[in-house]
């Protein structure tokens, strides 16, 4: 898996824009190889400011969002359409503007669905085993977006806590997360690692700390990206097949 690269944006305006039309290439591109084309989706202010920007694209008409399946690396377990969920800010801010079948976004299970964030996390991965190529538990998504919180989380995988360092399993429930609401459903780094792309997403300099030991991290090797490292900093360890970029605020990357 090749390193992370940085990619440096004078500010959030820039990142924004610049992402979108990233987005914009990898749709188009992957459209013209494949029949569909598989996006996760992140929670956040920059991952839905990202949705918001790909939303003006003056060139998103020409994309066939019949072919686009979207997923998300988590969701926080509260009622659907609650504020709070991250497949309601992803509607406001671009879903819903989309001529997209329902069926192709994958919502995370609410409490209006299911009795417990388990069975929500259960049943998410039934459905990504749905889509999954060979015997593989879930589909290679062609691009994941991921924010990380100024403490180095990346979906709802947080530092000093066992879920970034499991191996099996798909999705799992996240219960008294650090950052609220407490009660969540997130994907394992296994499957999140199960991508082509992975962009980070990071604006603001209380995450300079963390960028900082995100982009001393990419200079270990996949073998090395473990343990401690993990603990510390879980963003470190989601690196994409083919490609991870940070694409990164210059005042997140001044420490
Ligand atoms: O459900 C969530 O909260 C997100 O998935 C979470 O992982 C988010 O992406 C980071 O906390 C960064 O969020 P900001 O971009 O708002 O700092």
């Amino acid at each position: 898996m090749p390193k992370p690269q940085v990619i440096r944006h004078a500010d959030k305006a820039e990142l924004g824009v610049s992402a979108a039309q990233r987005i914009f290439e990898v749709l188009t591109s992957t459209l013209a190889e494949k029949p569909l084309a598989h996006i996760s989706l992140t929670g956040g202010s920059m991952g839905i400011a990202v949705l918001a920007e790909l939303a003006r694209h003056p060139r998103l008409s020409e994309v066939d969002f019949s072919k686009v399946h979207f997923w998300w690396s988590d969701e926080r377990f509260v009622a659907a359409g609650h504020e709070d969920r991250n497949e309601q800010q992803a509607k406001d801010a671009l879903l819903s503007q989309l001529d997209i079948p329902a069926k192709n976004l994958h919502i995370m299970g609410s409490t209006d669905t299911f009795e417990t964030p388990e069975a929500a996390a259960q049943a998410y991965a039934a459905e990504l085993a749905e889509y999954a190529e060979k015997d593989d538990a879930a589909p290679v998504f062609d691009l994941t977006l991921l924010g990380m919180g100024p403490d180095g989380h990346i979906a709802s995988l947080f530092p000093h806590r066992e879920e970034i360092h499991l191996r099996e399993g798909v999705a799992l429930a996240i219960h008294d997360s650090p950052k609220p609401p407490p009660t969540r459903v997130s994907l394992t780094l296994p499957v999140i690692r199960a991508s082509q792309r992975i962009w980070f997403l990071i604006a603001g300099s209380d995450k300079a700390e963390a960028t900082a030991r995100l982009t001393e991290a990419a200079k270990l090797s996949d073998e090395q990206l473990v343990g401690e490292v993990l603990t510390e900093t879980p963003a470190a360890g989601a690196r994409g097949l083919a490609e991870t970029l940070v694409l990164a605020t210059e005042d997140s990357l001044t420490a």
